[in-house]
C-alpha cells in the first residue's frame, strides 16, 4: 500500500531544499523502488501568513494521519516581531509535541570527501560517525511556568523552566542504548548535574536504566566539557544522549565537524514508529531565495525516513551512496566548497543525486 508523506516546506530555504528532496523521493517512486503519495501542507511563517497560525489544525491532523512528515525549516526575521505564540518556531515545536516525537536522532557522519571542508584538522574528524540522541518534547523548551513578568519595581523578569519526569528520561535513554547496541555499545550522557537538580536526576535515571543493558559502556559528561570534547577529539564518542536544549546546541556544533550544517539530517520519532524528518539547520534567511543552499541534509533526511518509517533500508542506502558519488564527482554547494571542486547550486546538486541513484 502506498505510504502517505506530508511535505511541509516551511520558510526561507525550506522550499528550495525540500524541492530537491522531493525529486529524490519521486525518482525512487517512479522506478518502483518505493510507493509513496505526497501531500503538501503549511507550517511556520508560511502558515501564519496564509492562515494566521504557524500550526493550522489541518496541518497537525494531516501530520497525524501521515506515515511520515518531511519538513524543510521554519522562521525568519519578518516574523520576529510576532508574539512568541504565533512565531514560526512555535509551529515546529507544536508538531513535535502534537505527534509525541520525543526521540530526535542526529547522526554526524563525515563523508571522507569532505575531510578538507571541516574547519577542524582532517585527522581530528576523518572517520567520524557519531549519533546524537536528543530528547525533543520536554525540557526547557516546553517547561512551565514560562514568560516575562513586570516586577513592582517596573523591571522585567524573564523565566523558563527545565522540567523532566523520570519516565521521559528513561525512554530517551532506552532509545540511545538500543541504538548503541547496534553500533559501538558506548553511550555518553550529557547533563549539567553539578548545577541543575533536574539533570542530576537525569544522570541517576540514565545510570539506573543502563543496568538493563550490561553490554553498554555508559559515561557521563557535563555539557560544557562535552562541547569542548566534541571539537577536541570527536571520535571518542559513539552515541551521545542529552536534553532538548543541550542536544540542539551540541548538534549544531557536531555539524561543523562534518564540513557544514548543510550536511546533517535528522529523524524525530514517536513511540509508534511515526516520524518527522528534517535537516538540523534552520531557514537560513541570509541565503534564502538565491538557489545556493545545500540540499544534502534534507536529501539524507529522506534516507532516514525510508529507513525508520517506510521499511525501505535498501532505497535509503541508495540515497546515501548517491550522495557519496556526487561528492566523488567533485560537486559542492558553496558551504562545502574547497579548492579544485566544482561549485553547484541547490537544484544542480539535487539533480546530480537523482542521476547518481
Ligand atoms: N528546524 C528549524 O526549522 C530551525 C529553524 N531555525 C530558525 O531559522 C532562522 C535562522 O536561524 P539561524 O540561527 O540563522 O540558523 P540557520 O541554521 O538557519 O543558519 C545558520 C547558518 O548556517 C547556514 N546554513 C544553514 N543551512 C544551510 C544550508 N542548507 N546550506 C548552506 N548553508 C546553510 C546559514 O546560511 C547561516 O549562515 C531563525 O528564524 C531560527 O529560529 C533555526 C534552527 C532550526
Ligand atoms: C525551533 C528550534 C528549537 C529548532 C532548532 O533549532 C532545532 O530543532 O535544531
Ligand atoms: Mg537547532
Amino acid at each position: 500500500m502506498s505510504k502517505q508523506i506530508l511535505v511541509l516546506a516551511g520558510d526561507g530555504i525550506g522550499p528550495e531544499i525540500v524541492s530537491e528532496a522531493v525529486k529524490v523521493l519521486r525518482a525512487l517512486h517512479d522506478e518502483g523502488a518505493i510507493d509513496v503519495t505526497l501531500q503538501e501542507g503549511l507550517v511556520g511563517g508560511a502558515a501564519y501568513d496564509a492562515l494566521g497560525d504557524p500550526l493550522p489544525e489541518e496541518t497537525l491532523t494531516a501530520a497525524r494521519d501521515a506515515d511520515a512528515v518531511l519538513l524543510g525549516a521554519v522562521g525568519g526575521p519578518q516574523w520576529e516581531p510576532l508574539h512568541i505564540s504565533k512565531r514560526p518556531e512555535k509551529g515546529l515545536l507544536g508538531l513535535r509535541a502534537g505527534l509525541g516525537l520525543f526521540a530526535n536522532l542526529r547522526p554526524a557522519i563525515l563523508y571522507p570527501q569532505l575531510a578538507g571542508a571541516s574547519t577542524l584538522k582532517p585527522e581530528v574528524v576523518s572517520g567520524l560517525d557519531l549519533m546524537i540522541v536528543r530528547e525533543l518534547t520536554g525540557g526547557i523548551y516546553f517547561g512551565q511556568p514560562r514568560g516575562v513578568e513586570t516586577l513592582p519595581s517596573g523591571e522585567r523578569r524573564g523565566f523558563n523552566t527545565l522540567v523532566y519526569t523520570e519516565s521521559e528520561v528513561e525512554r530517551i535513554c532506552r532509545v540511545a542504548f538500543d541504538i548503541a547496541m547496534k553500533r559501538g555499545k558506548r553511550v555518553c550522557s550529557v547533563d549539567k548535574a553539578n548545577v541543575l537538580e533536574c539533570t542530576e536526576m537525569w544522570r541517576e535515571v540514565a545510570t539506573a536504566t543502563a543496568r538493563d543493558y550490561p553490554e553498554i559502556e555508559l559515561s557521563h559528561l557535563y555539557v560544557d566539557n562535552a562541547a569542548m570534547q566534541l571539537v577536541r577529539a570527536p571520535k571518542q564518542f559513539d552515541v551521545m544522549v542529552t536534553t532538548n536544549m543541550f542536544g540542539d546546541i551540541l548538534s549544531d556544533c557536531a555539524a561543523m565537524l562534518t564540513g557544514s550544517i548543510g550536511m546533517l539530517p535528522s529523524a524525530s520519532l514517536n513511540a509508534h514508529g511515526q516520524g518527522m524528518y528534517e535537516p538540523i539547520h534552520g531557514s537560513a534567511p541570509d541565503i534564502a531565495g538565491r538557489g545556493v543552499a545545500n540540499p544534502l541534509a534534507t536529501i539524507l533526511s529522506v534516507a532516514m525516513m525510508l529507513r525508520y518509517s517506510l521499511d525501505a533500508a535498501g532505497a535509503a542506502m541508495r540515497i546515501e551512496a548517491a550522495v557519496s558519488r556526487v561528492l566523488d564527482q567533485g560537486l559542492r554547494t558553496a558551504d562545502i566548497l574547497s579548492e579544485g571542486m566544482r561549485e553547484v547550486g541547490t537544484a544542480e546538486m539535487g539533480d546530480a543525486v537523482v542521476a547518481a541513484l
